[in-house]
Order: structure tokens, then C-alpha cells, then sequence
């Protein structure tokens, strides 16, 4: 008996998807087993890259989820709704759901796997994070048993490919935002990856999965990369750094809970122990392993105990690579349908799930707020150029007890001078004061940029 397959959207994802399907030579035998049923789309008469037959390809979505001959809903459509209510119809009628719908996951998790949890199916996510890389799996499974101090990546293939280009071709902005749209890596509306807000969606999700606790996507503080220039890019590169897009989830210890939980004596207080959870552009030194992931390559670092360091890399976005993900987990169920017993009592089917394989929801993480973050600071300040400038500056800084690693003066906008100060670890908060006191002095014209360093 094989797997029937009902595949909503048929646009980058859903038709690498259907290319790999179709074309099974050579890769894992299951795959012969799996058929594509229907197709949906929203116009029909959009020319295609695939050939499907016209009884399989249809606008009419909601025939899909409730199709009794479908075993798997694939949702490659993307938004919130109809995705939202199509995935909840197809987990009611006891379909399992392979997405790449990080959006709808970050937002209306909870809800969907206590729906799937209830009727005894899966849903599986490889491809919402990472794209083609195997990450999610990876912290369900085979690091579940480490305490995970922190997850850093590289989530969003669209930043960083147009950070990188800004930083080896000094290309402009819009121009290269452009191409990452025409090379299918940017969202259907680009804004959610420039702004952060996917890579915000992204990290929600690894945070949640690699701490236990359900992440509230509102406390997950989110910058993205528009107010990136040239000229910052070239001061980090003097400096030593790259500049990166980063999601960041760290398990944060007070010095007190450090000293009893370092050795993991009350392993429960380490799992309450609050996070950060936060995307902004980030000035990375360039001996750090991420700061070599450039192009649409994305990358996540893991920290945990025992494993030490692992970090997962490949090609964030694409057809192709997304293709991998998305098809991976439709195998992953189709084997797990294989070996399933026969069941047609719900009770039975619940019992059966594999833990690994399905998803928990618990109670929300604690996050705590960005004054609080410890961090090194990079900023650049417009001045006067006029004697004791720095002076005033080093002493707004040592007012708030922030101490300073460099200081420099090297060029100049117009008349005035710039000057560009990295920090030593500050708390976000006094940072923030002695800047507000800064920003009041006479010599001060401005502070064009204020990024945080790894
Ligand atoms: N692109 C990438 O590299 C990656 C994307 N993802 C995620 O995968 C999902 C899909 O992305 P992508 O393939 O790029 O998106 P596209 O915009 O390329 O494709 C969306 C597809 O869904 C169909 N669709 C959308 N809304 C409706 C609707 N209301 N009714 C019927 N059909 C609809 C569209 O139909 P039609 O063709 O008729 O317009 C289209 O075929 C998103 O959740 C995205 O975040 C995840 C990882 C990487
Ligand atoms: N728009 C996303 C696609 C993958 O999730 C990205 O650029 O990373
Ligand atoms: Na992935």
C-alpha cells in the first residue's frame, strides 16, 4: 500500500518538492512507495515547472484536507491563514503534516501539536528552520539528552546573502535584496526576512525545542538588518569582526544559580533559569565559526553539556536544499506509517506515537528583558571635531561603569569626525544611559549606529 501524498502550494518549495518526488533514482527506496494525490494552488493557469496531471493539481485546498485517501499533508503554501486552519482540518482527520511554515509554527504551535497530539498523528518541521540543514531532528532527537546552554545561528539565507555581498562587492541594499527574490530565498513578502522577523519565527522554534519551554514570540527581541551600512561594514572589518545577522537563545545564570548549577547538582533549577532570546545584526569576530557562513549557507551553533560545541551547516533556503527537508520528513512518516500497526482507535494511536518524533508543548520560558542582556557594544558617533571630544565621551561611558576595549578616530563625514567605540561585556541598560547622556552634549551630532558584539 503506498503513501498518498496532498501537497498545498506548488510555488519554490512545493515544486522542488514535486521535482524530487518525481525524479527517485538513485535516492532512498521508501520514496517508490510515495504518491502525489493532489496538488494545491491558487491559479491554475500560472504556467509550471513540473508536469502533473490536471485531475491532481486544483484551487480547491480544503478537498485536500479532507481527501480520505490522503495519508500526508505537505504545507508548502507559507502565511498564517488559510495554513493555519488547513494544517488544524488535515491534523483533525487524522493526517500527519510535513511544513515549512515557520511563521504559523512560531505563532499557533501549541495549537497544532495539541491537535496533533490528540489525534495521534505528527507534524514535522525539518524544513522551517535552516531549510535543507537537519537541525530539528537533531534536537528532538540525537542531542535531547544534553542541558543546552545556547543556540547561535545564521537562520535567514535572504540577510545573509545580502550581507555578504554588501560586504565583498560593497553592493547597495536594494539591489542585491532583489536577486535574493529572483533566486527564490526571500519570503513571499521580503520584509519578514530584512526585519529579522523570520529568523525572530526561526529561533523561537530552535529555543523552544533545544530548552523545553514554549517561547512567547512577542518577548523575542527583533532587529533586522536595513540600518546596516557600508560604512559600519568597513569599520567591523578593520576591527576584526564580519557583520552577521544572528538569532541568539542563552540559558542565563545568575552568578549565584552559576555556582550551583555549573556543576548540574539541581539540574530543575537549570531548566527555570531565564533565557535571552534575540535577532539583531551582530558584530562577529572573524576567528568565530560562524563568521565564515556566507551566501544564503545558514548555520547554528549548539552549546550544551555534555557535547561541548556542535554547529549544523548548509544552504538555508532554495528550492533544492528546502526540497530535501520537506521530502525527508514525508520518508520519515511514510516509514513510520510502514511500521505502524494497523490501528483504527484514536486511544491506540496516541499511545503509540514516538516521543522523539512528536512534539511536547509545556509551560513558557522565561525571557529576560534586553536591559538586563550582558553584551559588548560596537557604536559610531558623529562629532565636532574639536579637542576632548573622546575625553567626554570616555567619561559619559565611565559614569555608567562601561568600559571601554577601543576607541578610534579614524575618518571623517563632511566636518565632522567619526569616532567608533567597542565596549568590553556591559549591562544593555547602563550602555543604553551613558549613550541618552552622550547624546546631549554640545560636541555630540549624532550616533548614526549601535550594534552588539559577540
Ligand atoms: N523559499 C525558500 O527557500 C523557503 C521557504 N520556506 C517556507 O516554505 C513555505 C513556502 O515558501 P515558497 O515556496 O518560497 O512560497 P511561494 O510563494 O513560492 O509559493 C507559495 C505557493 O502556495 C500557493 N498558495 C499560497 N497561498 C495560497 C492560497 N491561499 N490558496 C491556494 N494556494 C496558495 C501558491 O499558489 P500559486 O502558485 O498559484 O500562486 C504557491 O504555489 C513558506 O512557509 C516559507 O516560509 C522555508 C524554507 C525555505
Ligand atoms: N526567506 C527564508 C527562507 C527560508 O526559510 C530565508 O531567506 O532564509
Ligand atoms: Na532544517
Amino acid at each position: 500500500m503506498g503513501v498518498k501524498l496532498g501537497i498545498l502550494g506548488l510555488g519554490t518549495v512545493g515544486t522542488g518538492t514535486v521535482q524530487l518526488l518525481q525524479d527517485k533514482t538513485g535516492r532512498h527506496p521508501l520514496l517508490q512507495e510515495i504518491e502525489i494525490c493532489r496538488v494545491g494552488v491558487r491559479s491554475l493557469d500560472k504556467p509550471r515547472a513540473v508536469e502533473l496531471s490536471t485531475d491532481v493539481v486544483t484551487t480547491d485546498l480544503e478537498a485536500i484536507v479532507n481527501d480520505p485517501a490522503v495519508d500526508i499533508i505537505v504545507e508548502v503554501m507559507g502565511g498564517l491563514e488559510p495554513a493555519r486552519s488547513l494544517i488544524l482540518k488535515a491534523l483533525s482527520n487524522g493526517k500527519h503534516v510535513v511544513t515549512a511554515n515557520k511563521a504559523v509554527i512560531a505563532r499557533f504551535g501549541a495549537e497544532i501539536f495539541t491537535t496533533a497530539n490528540q489525534a495521534g498523528v505528527y507534524v514535522m518541521l525539518e524544513a522551517a528552520v535552516g531549510g535543507g540543514i537537519p537541525v530539528i531532528q537533531p534536537l528532538k532527537q540525537s542531542l535531547s539528552v544534553n542541558r543546552i546552554q545556547a543556540v547561535t545561528g545564521i537562520v535567514n539565507g535572504t540577510t545573509n546573502y545580502i550581507l555578504t555581498r554588501m560586504q565583498t562587492e560593497g553592493s547597495n541594499f536594494s539591489d542585491v535584496l532583489a536577486d535574493a527574490q529572483h533566486l527564490g530565498y526571500a519570503e513571499a513578502d521580503p520584509t519578514a526576512d530584512v526585519d529579522g522577523l523570520d529568523a525572530a519565527d526561526k529561533i523561537a522554534i530552535l529555543a523552544s525545542l533545544g530548552f523545553g519551554g514554549r517561547i512567547n514570540l512577542k518577548d523575542v527581541y527583533t532587529e533586522g538588518i536595513r540600518q546596516v551600512s557600508k560604512t559600519d561594514i568597513a569599520y567591523a572589518e578593520k576591527l576584526g569582526f564580519v557583520i552577521k545577522l544572528l538569532a541568539i537563545a542563552k540559558r542565563i545564570t545568575s552568578s549565584e544559580e552559576d555556582r550551583e548549577t555549573r556543576g548540574y547538582g539541581d539540574a530543575q533549577k537549570f531548566y527555570l533559569s531565564p533565557l535571552s532570546v534575540r535577532v539583531h545584526p551582530t558584530l562577529v569576530p572573524k576567528a568565530h565559526p560562524l563568521a565564515s557562513i556566507n551566501g544564503v549557507y545558514n548555520a547554528i551553533l549548539v552549546e550544551g553539556e555534555p557535547i561541548g560545541q556542535v554547529m549544523f551547516f548548509g544552504p538555508g533556503a532554495g528550492a533544492g536544499a528546502t526540497a530535501s527537508a520537506v521530502t525527508s520528513d514525508i520518508l520519515n512518516l511514510a516509514a513510520s506509517l510502514k511500521s505502524q500497526k494497523v490501528s483504527t482507535d484514536n486511544q491506540s494511536k496516541i499511545g503509540s506515537l514516538n516521543p522523539l518524533l512528536a512534539c511536547g508543548h509545556h509551560e513558557y520560558s522565561q525571557i529576560v528583558p534586553m536591559a538586563e542582556l550582558i553584551t559588548r557594544f560596537y557604536a559610531r558617533f558623529l562629532t565636532n571635531d574639536q579637542p576632548g571630544v573622546i575625553g567626554k565621551l570616555g567619561t559619559c561611558f565611565g559614569n555608567y561603569g562601561v568600559s571601554l576595549e577601543s576607541i578610534v578616530q579614524t575618518g571623517f563625514q563632511g566636518e565632522l569626525a567619526e569616532i567608533v567605540v567597542v565596549t568590553h561585556d556591559v549591562r544593555e541598560g547602563n550602555f543604553r544611559q551613558a549613550l541618552a547622556e552622550i547624546e546631549s552634549l554640545e560636541a555630540v551630532e549624532s550616533i548614526p549606529s549601535l550594534l552588539r558584539v559577540l
